[in-house]
């Protein structure tokens, strides 16, 4: 089966948050997109959301032919996905909703039109069981606000085709986005599992009465935070190990994750695990040594340390707030 991949229609069933996202995306890039939600009022509070987004869409540039003006908001399903390219499915997180959607959406679909679902967590061989053609089936898990974060997270089922995800990545990345492909499926897949684990020692600090959320917001956004936009833990660790990298961190911090500080049971640091970490971020390294990564994380942070003052300030807000 060729899965279509020169989009020229997008379709989105369900215009919360993360659909009118979608929306927003696709009309940008420049495609005609068809819209449902089954909620009364839906289409206003669609097009004001991407209204709302319109004016960051057009300072990151617009492809040519892209307007607002080519969103068709309809009335069923079937009107919805009949003549699209691409389906995007942005409903509840409720696995028996999505499995009842699913079986109609890719009854109405193209059989060649690719299927995503916007799930943050949900296993695409459960809510995809009932569907028709589940080969084009794939979750796209996007980040919030979908218009501008590049992520978009690809898990495929127990029936997906190998070529579907392909199909559906070279899809994402003509949208813009940054396709990061789950090979194995999992609750939660990569992303939201270190955002779920992040947010439940947060609350457990709450509810310990460590700290505000505030406080903790701020432990992120004055410290890790400014670095995780261009440097992921396990490189930044490796540096943190000086010259020696990430053995040496292992070594001096890994039995710390025993005592253990957090509320999270933590793995058992094999051998093999910690082969595992020091061979991936060896692989991460490159040909680059730490001094020249170490340039560029400064140089890095500097340069994002300056936009946000100066997009702050922009707002009428000094850096600190
Ligand atoms: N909010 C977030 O930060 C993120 C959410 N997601 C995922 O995106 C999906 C949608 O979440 P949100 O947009 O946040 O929710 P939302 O609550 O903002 O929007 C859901 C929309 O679905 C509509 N809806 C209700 N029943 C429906 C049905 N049977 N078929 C189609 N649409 C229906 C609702 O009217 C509503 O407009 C979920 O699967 C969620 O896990 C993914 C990434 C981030
Ligand atoms: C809270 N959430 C699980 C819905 C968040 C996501 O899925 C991704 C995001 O935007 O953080």
């Amino acid at each position: 089966m060729r899965f279509i991949t020169d989009i020229k229609t997008f379709a989105a069933l369900g215009s919360g948050v993360i659909g009118s996202g979608w929306v927003s995306r696709a009309l940008a890039n420049g495609l005609d997109v068809l819209a449902w939600d089954p909620a009364p009022g839906a289409e206003a509070a669609l097009r004001q959301r991407v209204a709302n987004a319109w004016g960051a869409l057009e300072k990151q540039g617009l492809a040519p032919g892209a307007s607002q003006d080519r969103l068709r908001f309809v009335a069923t399903i079937e009107a919805c996905v009949k003549d699209a390219d691409f389906i995007q499915e942005s409903a509840p997180e409720r696995l028996e909703l999505k499995l009842e959607l699913h079986s109609k959406i890719s009854a109405a679909a193209k059989p060649n039109a690719l299927i995503g679902s916007s799930t943050s967590g949900l296993l695409p061989s459960e809510f995809y069981e009932g569907s028709t053609h589940p080969e084009r089936c794939v979750v796209g898990h996007p980040f919030n606000p979908v218009y501008l974060l590049p992520l978009v997270e690809v898990v495929g089922g127990k029936h997906t085709a190998p070529e579907a995800i392909q199909a559906a990545i070279q899809v994402y990345e003509s949208l813009g986005m940054r396709p990061l492909h789950v090979r194995k499926e999992v609750p939660g897949f990569i992303a939201d599992r270190l955002l779920e684990a992040l947010w439940r020692e947060a609350l457990h600090l709450v509810n310990d009465g460590v700290a505000t959320t505030g406080e903790i917001d701020d432990a992120i956004r004055f410290g890790a935070g400014l670095r995780w936009s261009f440097m992921g833990t396990f490189l930044t660790y490796t540096l943190a190990g000086g010259d020696a990298g990430m053995r040496h961190f292992m070594a001096q911090f890994g039995p710390a994750l025993q005592l253990p500080w957090t509320h999270l049971p933590a793995p058992e640091l094999t051998d093999k695990l910690i082969d595992d970490v020091v061979d991936g971020t060896r692989e991460q390294l490159g040909n680059h040594s730490i001094s020249a990564l170490e340039r560029y994380r400064d140089d890095c942070l500097l340069a994002v340390l300056e936009a946000v003052k100066t997009t702050k300030a922009k707002h009428g807000m000094t850096f600190a707030e």
